[in-house]
């Protein structure tokens, strides 16, 4: 079994209701075990130019989970479930109404054309950092160090709900 981190977010549509189901349905997989389900943030939603205010604002998290399926096999559920829950990719960092990342998949450290891991942006994101702090405070992102230090370096501002 691998334990791998999962951050969600969304920013459209009955985002807690959504998440929710997301989370159930993860937790309902083959292969999948739920180890632990974060708080939920609000948060900015941030662009390529930054903090975007007039954009919806997020509710974003983590879920730990332990699994027996591969990566690229958990990346599918994990898409499957966006696509369910009527994920449009419209624009990059657009609007959704559920992103479902897959943040570390047992320390693994490799990239190809479908993944990379672990995900390339999370040492920089509060709205995954915080909430991965909150259920594993000793959690250390591969390749970046401990993410209690990075999270004291993250700037963007979350506020639990
Ligand atoms: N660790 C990862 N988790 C999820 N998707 C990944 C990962 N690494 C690479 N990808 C690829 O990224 C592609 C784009 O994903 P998506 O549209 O959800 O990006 P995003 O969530 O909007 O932006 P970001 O990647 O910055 O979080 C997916 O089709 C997927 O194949
Ligand atoms: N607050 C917030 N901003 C984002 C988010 C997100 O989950 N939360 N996801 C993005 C692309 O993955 C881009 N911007």
């Amino acid at each position: 079994m691998t334990r791998a981190v999962v951050a969600f977010g969304a920013n459209l549509g009955a985002r807690e209701v959504t998440i929710d189901a997301a989370v159930r349905a993860l937790a309902e997989t083959p292969g999948v075990e739920l180890v632990a389900v974060s708080p939920i943030y609000e948060t900015p939603a941030i662009k390529d130019s930054g903090v975007d205010h007039d954009a919806p604002g997020y509710l974003n998290g983590v879920v730990v989970v332990e699994t027996g399926i591969d990566a690229h096999a958990l990346l599918d559920v994990l898409q499957g479930l966006e696509q369910e829950h009527g994920r449009v990719r419209a624009e990059h960092w657009g609007d959704r109404t559920l992103d479902l990342d897959l943040i570390d998949f047992g320390g693994a450290v490799s990239s190809d054309e479908r993944l990379e891991l672990p995900h390339p942006r999370a040492w920089q994101r509060a709205f995954v950092l915080q909430p991965w702090l909150d259920v594993d405070p000793d959690a250390v992102l591969p390749g970046r160090g401990p993410v209690a230090e990075l999270r004291a370096a993250a700037r963007d501002e979350v506020v639990r709900r």
